[in-house]
């Protein structure tokens, strides 16, 4: 297929990766796992996602940062034991093949789609498609359509890891109600005000909630904004960051995971499709 110019394709460690450069800002998406990698705009030529130091980049796992797509189901919620089918879903860890690319003086718009989209744990047909633009913004946007004769139920997240200077300096707004805290075996919390990060993070935030400002140091880094989505989680490992093998024992001090998602079950009935959007603007 002929990419537009603005896109460059490079291949390391067995994987392909997509090189974006325009006017507005430059990116990096992997193919293995449909995974954008970097995203750069030129307002203020700074990265806005975090990709570990350790991330495998060679397929062998899926890669730890950027924007991982979790589908058909989140975390280890696929009604099996812990373990026995993959955290996440079976997208990140399969290699997604380009459908289509354009540009304008505004973005480059890249269409992705994985390989299959049926495997056990989820025996639907349906197809899915990851559009990304990049441009002054970033949007992602994850379109799941049932094109089989019964309804399923799926759940989903653009898990995306965001750069910040330090995690004590950073602050969440945006964001009210309660939370599932998996770090305290699901109890129900009220969100802090401020929202500051001081241990391990680990929380569902049960509500659409649309707009959240990453603040470092008191000022607005990135405005994070999602649709589609029925919850928000939030997430950063803290020292247990020292048992991940592709992270490091200070990793955590750099990243913030935001992520848009629906963790509630969604219905899709036949021929029915929904789109979960992610936006990443710079402030
Ligand atoms: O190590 P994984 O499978 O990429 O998951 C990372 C984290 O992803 C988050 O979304 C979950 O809330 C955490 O519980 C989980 O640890």
């Amino acid at each position: 297929m002929t990419l537009v110019d603005s896109i460059t394709v490079s291949e390391a460690g067995g994987l392909t990766f997509l090189d974006i450069e325009n006017d507005l800002a430059s990116a990096k998406i992997s193919l293995f796992g449909g995974h954008v990698l970097s995203y750069i705009p030129k307002s203020d030529n700074q990265e806005r996602l975090w990709l570990s130091p350790h991330a495998y980049l060679n397929g062998e796992r899926p890669i730890r940062g950027g924007i991982p797509v979790c589908w058909p189901w989140f975390s280890d919620d696929h009604g099996k034991e812990k373990g026995e089918l993959p955290s996440h879903g079976f997208l990140r860890t399969q290699t997604w093949k380009i459908v289509s690319t354009e540009e304008t003086g505004e973005a480059t718009h890249i269409v992705l789609a994985p390989s299959f989209t049926r495997a056990e744990g989820f025996e639907y047909d349906c197809e899915v498609t990851l559009s990304v633009t990049v441009g002054a913004s970033l949007t992602v946007t994850l379109a799941t359509k049932n094109t089989g004769v019964v309804p399923f139920e799926y759940n989903c997240a653009l898990h995306t890891y965001f750069q910040v200077d330090h995690i004590q300096k950073t602050a969440l707004t945006g964001i009210a109600g309660q939370y599932k805290d998996k770090t305290q075996n699901w109890a129900v919390k009220e969100t802090p005000s401020p929202y500051t990060f001081h241990q391990e993070t680990d929380r569902i935030h049960l509500a659409a909630i649309a707009e959240t400002y990453i603040e470092v140091e008191g000022n607005d880094f990135t405005q994070v904004s999602s649709q589609g989505n029925d919850s928000l989680v939030v997430w950063n490992p803290w020292q247990g960051a020292a048992s991940i093998s592709d992270m490091d024992a200070f990793g955590y001090k750099h990243m913030v995971c935001v992520e848009s998602a629906i963790t509630g079950g969604k219905t899709l009935a036949p021929q029915a499709e929904h789109t979960l959007i992610q936006r990443v603007s710079p402030k």
